[in-house]
């Protein structure tokens, strides 16, 4: 370490330069740590690390090679016992201690085993909570390979229920299946705890015959939830009679722990060599695995070694010496991009992998990576189904992965949306011993959202004869939502965590208020609120046209917007995130293609340009603010055709009140609208130009290509009259003179209609943040909040039940 410069960023850390170099993160660059540290001097380090933070790519961290943690400050970390690897890439990170979602997920996750099912406020650190538990699972695995000298896939590193079931017969199979399905029945009732999911026991999945004739299962069920059988203590620890096993958050003091509970029931019933390591002072996870290898080789089931070129159920063919260990599957290139640099950065110093398997982008490129073997595949579900089906070798040891992770599961799984998503699920699937054995995790801040089911659907419906009866389609509930997760997934007993508050997936951090308008209005408004508050702001819209659109006439008017949409090159969308990201001024419009995952750091604000179609896409998309903490502003901008959508939006997220109004000076508002009326001219004119030309380019090239003389009457009908680009540039001088103005005067005194308050006059210099916390706070405005409370609100959600 040399010369370290210390400074203070925006959130109060206190960043100091140190030698460390990160390593780089495009996907055919493997290269150790120690030879990029050898070529690289201590004199140019300087140099180095000043291009390094203005040449980030996206998901890299600015703190990252500037953290002044020390191993003592990693304290909180030590109870998930992570290797010294980890644990120095998250003190460089300046990640002192775990969030609420990884402190509740870990240690089910790394002692327990357990598959998981996360739900947390949007920025709250999700991608860490399976991305720590994959990475350190990875380096247990490879450790015990190496070690005991055995192949990874002899290695169970989740202890799986179905060896008994492969290797009895075709009718106890169905009674094994059976047990799943209690199991997953216990888990809901575990999960009602503080903090938890509320939700209680459902016997969705589980039918009256289940009942009656798995009453033997029952019984093993309800004797796991007197023992805790099913969580498996890593740390070393003698095993004794076990006393006093209490809830699975209990036993990680607990210190002793009974063998039989380290082992599946089934193992034990069928194995005697099980019960005869009761007393052995070993490590658990050397015992379970031992047992269960031992086992698997005694009976010839349970374990699959892969060696050169084997053949496995389903006519899949692996050949590789290089397992792949984990999937995580994303909705978005942007985000697997991003979650692919955040595991790495972990990574670090663990010699561990991560591929990322996106569309758009050379696929060549990606098999060559995915040739090296890298541990950890990130992608989205369209191109690894390509290359899956092309036969890619490293990908063909999909049904053996020993984690799996589906980031925004809620998005995934959606109908219709990932075609691609069913058939990998499949294949994921397809070797059940393998499938029980895997680690899964299904995370998302909307994971346990409901909606209201639509009008047609609900109520009473009146027969062709005439005859009333109720409908039997029902809303679905959080628990349900869960249940068919779990089984659409493949997981098996999962930990829930769901710590979503009233807010329901957004932060707490977060400002919310909006804008009323007419349609006419609201680009006069958007250009207000972007030039009156410059700061990072993403501004969405709800499709594609309307972020060309709006990019068009933003850029008219000099606020260089950047696009982001799914039409656009994949390189372009991710160089417009990272220009977005390097400026403080930076303003983003884009799709909801944006919405999820996304981790730019410091957005100031959030617009949705128009009311978002879900929910879910409320949350999401102003979760692109107030992440990790920090706080932050989102704006909904409403005309009155989207009250309806707007009604139902705040139904689904329990909002007892409307969003307070955002406060605007209406002086401001109106003398902006001619800039914007004149704008939109030049626009209608430069768009009906670019038709035009595009017409008679194509006439022209048409007519070249079949060597056709264009007759001089055959005049594109498209043409335009060349006196129009003398007006269009006139008009273009006027705009430009209009927006050299300054826009708000110095001095400009603040009047805010809704409020009339004048001690919100001394705010000109606030930014809009501010502002908002200044309005919420005058009695003017929760006077206003209560009026509108029972008042249009009420009305809007009445009009909506009907
Ligand atoms: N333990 C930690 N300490 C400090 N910062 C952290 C920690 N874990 C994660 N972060 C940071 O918090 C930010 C948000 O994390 P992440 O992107 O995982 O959130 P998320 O919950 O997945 O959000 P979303 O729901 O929007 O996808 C990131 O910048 C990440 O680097």
């Amino acid at each position: 370490m040399i010369n370290n410069k210390k400074l203070e960023v925006s959130n109060g850390f206190i960043v100091e330069e140190c030698t460390k170099v990160t390593p780089s993160l495009s996907n055919d660059d493997f290269e150790s740590k120690e030879s990029k540290q050898n070529r690289i001097g201590k004199e140019d380090l300087d140099e180095k690390v000043s291009s390094k933070v203005e040449k980030r790519k996206l998901g890299e961290n600015i703190l990252e090679s500037q953290s002044t943690l020390t191993p003592e400050d990693m304290l909180s970390w030590a109870e998930f016992k992570l290797q010294e690897e980890i644990i120095k890439a998250l003190m460089e990170l300046g990640f002192k201690q775990p969030t609420k979602i990884q402190q509740l997920s870990l240690p089910a996750a790394i002692h327990g085993r357990r598959d998981i099912l996360g739900a947390a406020e949007t920025g709250s650190g999700k991608t860490l909570a399976f991305g720590l538990p994959i990475i350190s699972g990875i380096m247990k695995l490879k450790e015990k390979a190496d070690t005991k000298n055995l192949d990874v896939y002899e290695i169970p590193y989740k202890k799986t229920s179905v060896k008994r079931k492969v290797a009895k017969e075709e009718d106890n199979k169905r009674v094994n299946i059976k047990r799943r399905k209690v199991r997953n029945k216990k888990v809901v009732k575990e999960s009602s705890e503080e903090g938890y999911s509320s939700g209680h026991e459902s016997d969705d999945d589980i039918t009256d015959n289940d009942k009656i004739n798995d009453s033997d299962d029952k019984n093993k069920v309800s004797d796991r939830n007197n023992t805790g059988e099913d969580f498996i203590e890593e740390i070393d620890v003698p095993f004794k009679k076990q006393k006093d096993f209490k809830d699975e958050d209990d036993d990680s003091d607990s210190g002793h722990i009974y063998l039989s509970e380290m082992l599946d029931s089934d193992d034990l019933a069928s194995s005697d060599e099980s019960t005869s390591g009761q007393n052995r002072n070993v490590n658990d996870d050397d015992n379970c695995d031992e047992q269960e290898t031992d086992m698997a080789e005694n009976e010839g089931i349970g374990c699959v070694k892969v060696i050169d070129d084997v053949e496995f159920p389903g006519h899949v063919k692996v050949k590789t010496g290089k397992p792949l260990y984990a999937l995580i599957l994303t909705p978005t290139r942007e985000l697997a991009v991003q979650i692919s640099r955040h595991l790495m950065a972990v990574a670090k110093y663990t010699g561990i992998r991560v591929a990322t398997i996106v569309g758009g982008m050379a696929a060549v490129k990606q098999e060559r990576v995915l040739r090296s073997g890298p541990e950890i595949v990130v992608a989205t579900p369209g191109r690894l189904w390509e290359l899956v089906n092309q036969g890619e070798p490293h990908l063909q040891q999909l049904p053996y992965v020993k984690f799996l992770a589906i980031d925004e599961t809620d998005r995934m799984v959606e109908r219709g949306h990932f075609e691609e998503l069913e058939p990998l699920l499949e294949r994921l699937n397809l070797d059940e011993v393998h499938m029980s054995s895997r680690q899964n995790f299904v995370f998302s801040a909307t994971l346990t959202m409901v909606h209201d089911l639509p009008a047609h659907m609900r109520g009473k419906k009146v027969t062709k004869n005439g005859k009333i009866i109720n409908r039997k389609v029902e809303k679905m509930n959080a628990q349900q939502k869960i249940n068919r997760l779990v089984n659409k997934i493949g997981m098996t007993n999962p930990k829930i965590v769901d710590i979503t508050t009233h807010n329901l997936g957004t932060a707490e951090t977060l400002k919310e208020c909006r804008i009323t308008c007419s349609l006419e209005q609201k680009d006069a408004y958007i250009y207000y609120i972007l030039r009156r508050y410059p700061g990072r702001t993403i501004v969405f819209c709800n499709s594609i046209n309307s972020v060309k659109r709006l990019v068009q006439l933003l850029t008219l008017l000099q606020c260089r917007p950047l696009p982001l949409h799914a039409n656009m090159q994949q390189r372009q969308r991710l160089k417009n995130l990272e220009r977005f990201r390097d400026d403080p001024h930076g303003m983003l419009i884009a799709t909801d293609v944006a919405a999820r995952g996304l981790d730019i750091p410091d957005v100031d604000h959030v617009v949705h340009y128009q009311v978002p179609r879900t929910a879910e896409n409320y949350v999401h998309r102003s979760g692109r603010t107030a992440r990790a903490n920090k706080e932050g502003l989102t704006i909904l901008m409403m005309e009155p055709a989207e009250a309806f959508t707007y009604a139902k939006l705040c139904r689904t997220l329990n909002k007892t009140a409307e969003l307070a109004n955002f406060p605007v000076e209406m002086e401001n508002i109106d003398a902006l609208k001619n800039t914007i009326k004149l704008a939109r001219e030049v626009e209608a004119m430069e768009v009906r130009r670019g038709r035009a030309n595009r017409a008679s380019t194509w006439r022209e090239r048409a007519a070249r290509e079949m060597d056709m003389v264009i007759d001089e009457d055959d005049v594109p009908t498209t043409q335009l009259d060349p006196s129009i680009d003398k007006v269009l540039q006139a008009k273009k001088r006027e705009l430009h003179t209009l927006i050299s103005r300054p826009l708000f005067p110095r001095g400009y005194s603040f009047k805010y209609p809704t409020l009339n308050d004048p001690r919100a006059l001394e705010g000109s210099q606030d930014n809009a943040l501010q502002v908002m916390k200044k309005a919420l706070g005058t009695g003017e405005q929760k006077k206003e909040k209560r009026k509108t409370k029972n008042h249009s609100m009420l009305q809007l959600q009445k009009s909506f039940k009907k």
